[in-house]
């Protein structure tokens, strides 16, 4: 494990490698970080900094903390630890790095920190999206935060998720059937699981404000437990989790390898379930495809209804973005949120940054939205995405994920396990590089350019009809343009 001195250093290397320049000195500078005992505190020298932070790189961070410290939270704050200068908004590396030296002396400002016993059944000062208290709200004196902005009506509806969202539907009206309890969400990052499951928070109880409701990100869940050890408070746990109406906990792979959370967990589950309440998860991936978790709660994520969320298709990216410019004041064009979505397709969280992005530009600068803005104000995204993929890379990745050899690519052998990956992998080679129908037909062991023209018609044929196909396609075409 990491001294805690050492985790911000390394963490700013870690960033440092990852993002681009501008991304780094903008943004990852400017911060300081205190370890305390059972937080790390995040300073951000301003508002701005601090939400762009909490949307764009807050939860690299926490998995960097969880990686190089172990079980322990990120939060965030405005302005520097104890003792420390205040971080200028675009220090020269030096000073940034003077910024994270306070860290060794973390312990001194441990009080500072919210994350007192007396917290531990609500969340602290904001961490992430996830974890960010913005509304009290529940019966009696146990209190839940969700974010009244996560609702059905603010989420847009599209292929998809809208089983997921009619299964969540279903649930608000009815929580506690058998038949979606519990209910399992897993997608890929930034897809909307947590809006998902937030609305369905927000519409229990805005029917029912009596309904003891607990929305709670996994990494606090795991917090909450090591903090009631610690203060003895295990009974009040027990009981306050085992006395909830409806359980709402994100991100559930974070439970991964920690024995005592999933122990805990598997107690408060049965007891839910058994009691007819309502419990809801969201996940990385499929219940069986979690390593590190036991066994019986594999099993048991199961036994209700388990939904996957897929990355939106252009007309849902479309809907997104006029939907969240609508909801802020912000003139957008059909024709630019178009353009928008076009270049940013790998989920809604990045789409959401590239709008704010363009809307941040256009206040700075005084200037209307425009394509010309819009170009300029996400010029390095845009570069990223013109990037050429090579149709060896294509080759490479396709073989790799369907587990056929490389030289399948070329061989002549035509059983539909091999010849289906060949046909995925030449829609794809005509999709992302600039390459003629013959060319890419030589390159598939010299092919004629009407077979790769007939590949390319099936397969989008089959993305349309062929659930399975449709995921494999969005998922390489992700993998690649990453
Ligand atoms: N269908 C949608 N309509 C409107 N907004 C959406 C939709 N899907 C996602 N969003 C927005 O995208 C952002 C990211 O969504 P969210 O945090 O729910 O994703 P997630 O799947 O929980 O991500 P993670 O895997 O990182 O936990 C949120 O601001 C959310 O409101």
């Amino acid at each position: 494990m990491t001294e805690p001195e050492q985790f911000w250093p390394l963490c700013l290397t870690r960033l440092e490698e990852e993002l681009s320049s501008q991304q780094f000195n903008t943004w990852i500078r400017p911060l300081a970080a205190e370890v305390a005992e059972e937080a790390v505190v995040l300073y951000a020298p301003n508002r701005f900094i601090l939400q762009f932070i909490k949307d764009r790189f807050l939860a690299r961070i926490e998995a960097l903390a969880i990686e190089l410290l172990g079980e322990l939270p990120v939060e965030l704050r405005i302005g520097a630890p104890a003792g420390a200068a205040p971080a200028a908004p675009t220090p020269p590396k030096s000073s940034a790095r003077a910024g994270a030296a306070p860290a060794a002396a973390g312990a001194a400002n441990v009080a500072a920190v919210d994350v007192g016993a007396d917290k531990s059944l609500a969340p602290a000062v904001a961490a992430s999206p996830k974890q960010t208290a913005l509304k009290a709200i529940g019966g009696g004196h146990e209190s839940t935060r969700l974010n009244p902005a996560f609702t059905f009506d603010t989420l847009v509806t599209g292929k998809g998720n809208q089983l997921a969202r009619a299964a969540a539907l279903q649930i608000a009206e009815n929580p506690g059937d058998a038949a979606y309890n519990p209910l399992f969400v897993y997608g890929g990052v930034g897809l909307g699981k947590t809006h998902l499951i937030q609305a369905i928070g927000n519409h229990v109880y805005a029917k029912n404000p009596q309904a003891r409701i607990r929305y709670i990100h996994a990494e606090r869940y795991v917090a909450d437990i090591m903090r009631a050890y610690q203060h003895k408070a295990f009974d009040e746990f027990k009981r306050y989790y085992h006395s909830l109406d409806l359980l709402l906990i994100d991100d559930i792979q974070f439970f991964a390898g920690k024995n005592r959370t999933q122990e805990e967990f598997f107690y408060a589950f049965n007891a839910l379930i058994e009691g007819g309440k309502q419990v809801i998860m969201t996940c990385d991936s499929y219940p069986k495809q979690i390593e590190g978790m036991e066994e019986r709660l594999i099993s048991r994520f199961s036994w209700g209804l388990t939904v996957e969320i897929q990355p939106p298709e252009l007309e849902m990216r479309v809907a997104i973005l006029m939907k969240k410019a609508e909801a802020d004041n912000t003139k957008l064009d059909h024709n630019v949120a178009f353009f928008i979505a076009q270049n940013v397709r790998s989920n809604v969280r990045e789409l959401e940054g590239a709008l704010k992005r363009v809307v941040a530009y256009a206040r700075f600068t005084s200037q209307p939205i425009t394509m010309e803005l819009v170009k300029e104000a996400l010029k390095d995204i845009l570069a990223a995405g013109n990037r050429q993929v090579t149709i060896d890379a294509i080759q490479k990745t396709v073989a790799e994920y369907y587990k056929i050899k490389l030289s399948d690519m070329h061989s002549k052998k035509r059983s539909r396990d091999i010849a289906r990956p060949r046909q995925v992998a030449m829609a794809l080679a005509k999709e992302l590089t600039s390459l003629s129908l013959p060319n890419i037909g030589d390159a598939f062991g010299g092919r004629d350019h009407t077979t790769v023209l007939h590949a390319c018609k099936t397969i989008a044929e089959m993305r349309g009809s062929d659930g399975d196909i449709a995921h494999d396609y969005d998922t390489l075409l992700a993998m690649l343009r990453n």
